[in-house]
């Protein structure tokens, strides 16, 4: 595969750095930009598909973008993409407390990149999913909801970096996209 230049539009330095070592072993060239976009409320991959091509507006060239869902299988998939503005609004501590009333703790983890050429083009989309659990927070607090996700026995926080790349949703969409770029070049 040849090298492939992406510039991935986040300004989330934790997904940039997940993104960055999922990568590292495949031909992409990773540059990343932040820049501040605008999220509009719809179908998850409506999201992401809308958020590539304002990206690609805004910067006017090729453009990788990624949006992050947390579905609760109680609420029929939401918070999903406002999980955000939930997160920043309870915190990681009381974040477990929105199913306080709900036997069914369980969630997915959503991640979708959307990846367009250009202005005026149409963005490709790549899902990744991972089934967990919503726990009161376990280990290290400095990414989203990390501490708060249970996979396999531990959260997503209490694993090792490569770990959780490994079955993450995000490393699950990139295995996709490396695959298309892989048949594309
Ligand atoms: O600039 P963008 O890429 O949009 O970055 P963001 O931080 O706004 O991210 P999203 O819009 O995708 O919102 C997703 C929320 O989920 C959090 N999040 C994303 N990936 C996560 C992961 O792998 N583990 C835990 N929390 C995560 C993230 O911190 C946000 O609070
Ligand atoms: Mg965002």
């Amino acid at each position: 595969m040849a090298p492939k230049q992406l510039n991935f539009i986040t300004g989330n330095a934790n997904k940039l750095a997940e993104v960055q070592a999922i990568l590292a072993s495949t031909p992409v060239e990773l540059q990343s930009q932040n820049v501040d976009l605008l999220e509009i409320q719809g179908t998850i991959e409506e999201i992401s598909v809308d958020k590539a091509r304002r990206a690609a507006g805004a910067i006017n060239g090729p453009v990788l973008v990624e949006d992050t869902c947390l579905c609760f299988n109680a609420f029929d998939e939401l918070p999903g993409p406002y999980v955000k503005w939930f997160l920043k609004a309870l915190g990681v501590a009381n974040f477990h407390k929105l199913l306080a009333g709900f036997e069914d703790k369980s969630a997915q983890a959503v991640c979708t990149f959307a990846y367009c050429e250009g202005p005026g083009k149409d963005p490709i989309v790549f899902q990744g999913r991972t089934d967990g659990k919503i726990v009161p927070a376990r280990g290290p607090t400095n990414f989203g909801w990390d501490a708060c996700f249970e996979y396999d026995g531990q959260t997503y926080a209490e694993m090792p970096k490569e770990e959780k790349n490994t079955i993450s949703h995000r490393g699950r969409a990139l295995a996709k996209l490396t695959e298309w770029l892989k048949a594309e070049l």
